[in-house]
């Protein structure tokens, strides 16, 4: 469960530009250890380029990252390793090497950063499959034989080759049907629990934010304009906000009326003292 008290993830100052282009400015954000903090913003606010710059895959102008601790900026070759290994990454659609099999992909960050005989390796792919749902009789297929949700299982898999203790999903259920979606929450909940992970997650899902998150991120104005829970969410003032939170389709997520009941009861409850 989250720690508020131990810090997975702090973002202060970021500043990103691309030429003119100012996409986030002084940006700050906390991402407590075994949460699962959701991120959501507009289309083209800079949620990709926030993530791609806290994974060090895009340049910064200004600004300090650091993972449980450590300035990724000071640390030493062996502490930026060892950073490394403790983050796993889904990429929007699953970034699977075409050429490789399942168990192949999974492989890559295992012959990226240790060393193991194969043997164990492929022992230890097929354990990652098992746990995100896949069979081992998997193990042999390409990805172009799998399925949207097995695709996303299987760049699950390859996210948790290293044990890390963060992840980073970007749009984990985007493209799949609402059955499919609601399962891969479901595992993301599941292994938040099992493994204690840390789940930082980009998405536009409403279902996703109203089942699996512990709190979620707005990014507008180049900054994180709002970080809380669901009713946090549902008493700002601010219209994207609003729009989002309490349009047409999110009044039809179940959640929603719980969320919305407690902040009436939290509303009245300031009023009476
Ligand atoms: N490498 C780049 N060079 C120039 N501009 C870029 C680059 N990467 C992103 N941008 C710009 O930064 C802005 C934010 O893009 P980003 O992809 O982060 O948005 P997003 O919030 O993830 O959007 P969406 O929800 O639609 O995926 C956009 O205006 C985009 O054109």
């Amino acid at each position: 469960m989250a720690d508020k008290n131990n810090i997975a993830l702090s973002v202060r100052d970021v500043h990103v530009q691309f030429g003119d282009h100012v996409v986030l400015h002084d940006l700050d954000l906390d991402v407590y250890a075994g949460e699962i903090l959701g991120f959501v913003g507009g289309s083209g606010t800079g949620k990709s380029v926030l993530m791609r710059a806290v994974l060090g895959l895009n340049q910064r102008q200004k600004g300090q990252i650091k993972f449980f601790g450590h300035d990724i900026d000071a640390a030493d070759n062996d502490t930026r390793l060892a950073i490394d290994m403790r983050m796993g990454v889904l990429f929007q659609h699953g970034a699977l090497f075409s050429s490789l099999t399942v168990a192949e992909n999974i492989e890559v960050p295992m012959h990226e950063y240790l060393s193991m005989p194969k043997s164990l390796m492929r022992e230890l792919a097929l354990l990652k499959m098992e746990l995100v749902g896949l069979k081992r009789s998997d193990a042999h297929k390409m990805p172009s034989e799998l399925s949207g949700g097995m695709i996303k299982r299987a760049a699950f898999a390859r996210a948790l080759a290293l044990d890390p203790s963060i992840v980073f999903l970007d749009e984990p259920t985007s493209g799949l049907d609402p059955i499919g979606a609601a399962e891969f929450d479901a595992l993301i909940a599941k292994l938040r629990d099992t493994l204690g992970l840390t789940v930082y997650m980009v998405t536009h899902d409403l279902d996703s934010l109203f089942s699996v998150t512990d709190r979620i991120a707005v990014l507008g104005q180049k900054k994180v304009i709002a970080v809380g829970d669901l009713e946090y969410m549902l008493a700002q003032d601010d219209p994207w906000i609003q729009s989002y939170f309490k349009g047409e389709r999110a009044r039809t997520i179940p959640a929603f009326d719980k969320a919305q009941r407690k902040m009436q009861s939290n509303n009245s409850q300031l009023a009476s003292q």
